[in-house]
């Protein structure tokens, strides 16, 4: 991907109103649909929001185009075997703890791009009720070249784990490498390129979209700040030449083809956009005294429900840090939890699995199955020196939602799944002296 070499520039702050244009003029200076816009492009409207959503959360984007996103062709559906969607199509599962190993990406034997690639591991919720999330395992060994893809059942939060991508959007091109995380919003058309074997894990967001999470006594500064989201700058591709797109809505795929790019954007402004945002940007809080707090301390973006202070989905981090904790056990502590939990893990090794847990793999822990560090984590931290000590070279992450996640037939019998993980606490014997 030569492309990848380029160094692209981004405008800086989550949620703010930028203004941007790839060609000098192109944007409409005082108001959003003149008579005649400048250069022969096309006014259109994306919004991300209901027209009357409050203002602090409505969502909109005026973008200035070759042609208007209407001139396309007709849809027809494409098939998708691993792609799901809402808890309609996951598979009856027990209420056991989960682990899945890593999924290698497949040769070049296998093309596999970002839609090919797709693997649905848990779903919640109802896409058309707004609601819920899934959790993907992607596997792309080639790049969406002439294609692209367009998701009106929910935003999509791509977790790089192996490999860098280059995200193409109608809005501009973002990198991104392990370590960062790039937001697009529903409904924005989008391409992913890779340079060899990547592996990511996507949050497709059904629910309300993703936002900081309120501070408070926290106070206003800390966690992710705004400041580190950056949003592309306006950049149409040249050249001419068909394209085939595909939609997602209503849970189905659908395609189509047309005799131009859908990257055609020359100058938008607006709050509706794509973001990427690098993790070890995150200022970590964590006990300066004793016991293990809450994970909500380590929550970088969150979907809320209509319930207060119960997502629809956080998106939660474990990046490195120092553990300072006296006369405390460190790790997780074991727990069960109404809120069901999905990890995955970027690098490195998870305090509460540092053995079995590993990099690209995935685990599962739901509303209520009861989970917390293996035996062998146990022994460990309830005997270590309580020395200042950093965790590093390690990122985890969680995907935190209030909806039971189910997990898909892939999940279930696609052989990644752990047969042996509850073994990981059967060493956690009795030691009660009476
Ligand atoms: O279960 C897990 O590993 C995630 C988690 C981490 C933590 O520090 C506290 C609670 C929790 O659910
Ligand atoms: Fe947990």
């Amino acid at each position: 991907m030569s492309e990848a070499t380029t160094t692209l520039n981004y405008q800086s702050g989550f949620g703010n109103q930028f203004a941007t244009e790839a060609v000098a003029g192109a944007l409409p200076q005082g108001r959003n649909s003149p008579q005649q816009v400048a250069l022969g492009l096309y006014a259109e409207l994306i919004s991300g929001s209901a027209f009357t959503a409050p203002r602090h959360e409505n969502r909109r984007t005026w973008v200035y185009r070759r042609q208007p996103s209407v001139v396309t062709g007709g849809f027809e559906p494409l098939p998708h075997a691993y792609w799901k969607t809402g808890a309609k199509e996951g598979v009856n599962a027990p209420p056991n703890p989960m682990r899945w190993h890593p999924v290698p990406v497949p040769g070049d034997d296998q093309p596999s791009d970002f839609i090919d690639g797709i693997r649905t591991v848990v779903v919640n919720g109802d896409a058309d009720a707004q609601s819920g999330m899934a959790a993907h395992l992607v596997l792309v060994n080639r790049s969406m070249e002439r294609r692209a893809l367009v998701n009106a059942d929910g935003e999509m939060l791509l977790v790089p784990q192996q490999g860098s991508i280059r995200v193409t959007t109608e809005l501009g091109v973002l990198d991104a490498a392990p370590g960062q995380i790039v937001l697009v919003p529903r409904g924005i058309v989008f391409k992913v390129a890779v340079d060899g074997p990547t592996r990511l894990y996507v949050c497709e967001n059904y629910g309300a979209p993703f936002r900081l999470p309120e501070l408070g006594p926290i106070g206003s500064n800390g966690l992710a700040n705004p400041r580190d989201f950056q949003a592309p700058v306006a950049a149409h591709e040249p050249g001419s030449g068909g394209y085939e797109v595909v939609r997602k809505y209503a849970g189905q795929l659908w395609r189509t083809r047309q005799a131009h790019t859908p990257f055609n954007v020359v100058a938008w402004h607006g709050n509706l956009t794509p973001l990427r945002y690098d993790t070890a940007h995150f200022m970590v809080i964590g006990s300066i005294s004793f016991d293990h707090p809450d994970p909500s301390i380590f929550t970088v973006l969150t979907s809320p429900s209509d319930t207060p202070g119960t997502a629809n989905c956080d998106f939660v981090i474990f990046p490195p840090r120092w553990m300072v904790a006296e006369d405390t056990f460190r790790p997780p502590w074991y727990h069960r939890n109404l809120m069901s939990e999905f990890m995955g893990l970027v690098y490195g090794q998870y305090d509460a699995k540092p053995e079995g847990f590993k990099p690209g793999g995935m685990s599962l822990h739901n509303c209520m199955v009861p989970h917390g560090p293996d035996a062998e984590a146990f022994d460990k931290a309830s005997n270590a020196p309580l020395q200042p000590h950093k965790l590093d070279h390690t990122l985890a992450f969680m995907f935190e939602s209030r909806w039971r996640f189910v997990p898909t037939d892939f999940a279930m019998n696609g052989g990644a799944l752990d047969a042996n993980y509850p073994q990981c606490w059967a060493a956690l014997d009795d030691k009660f002296k009476d």
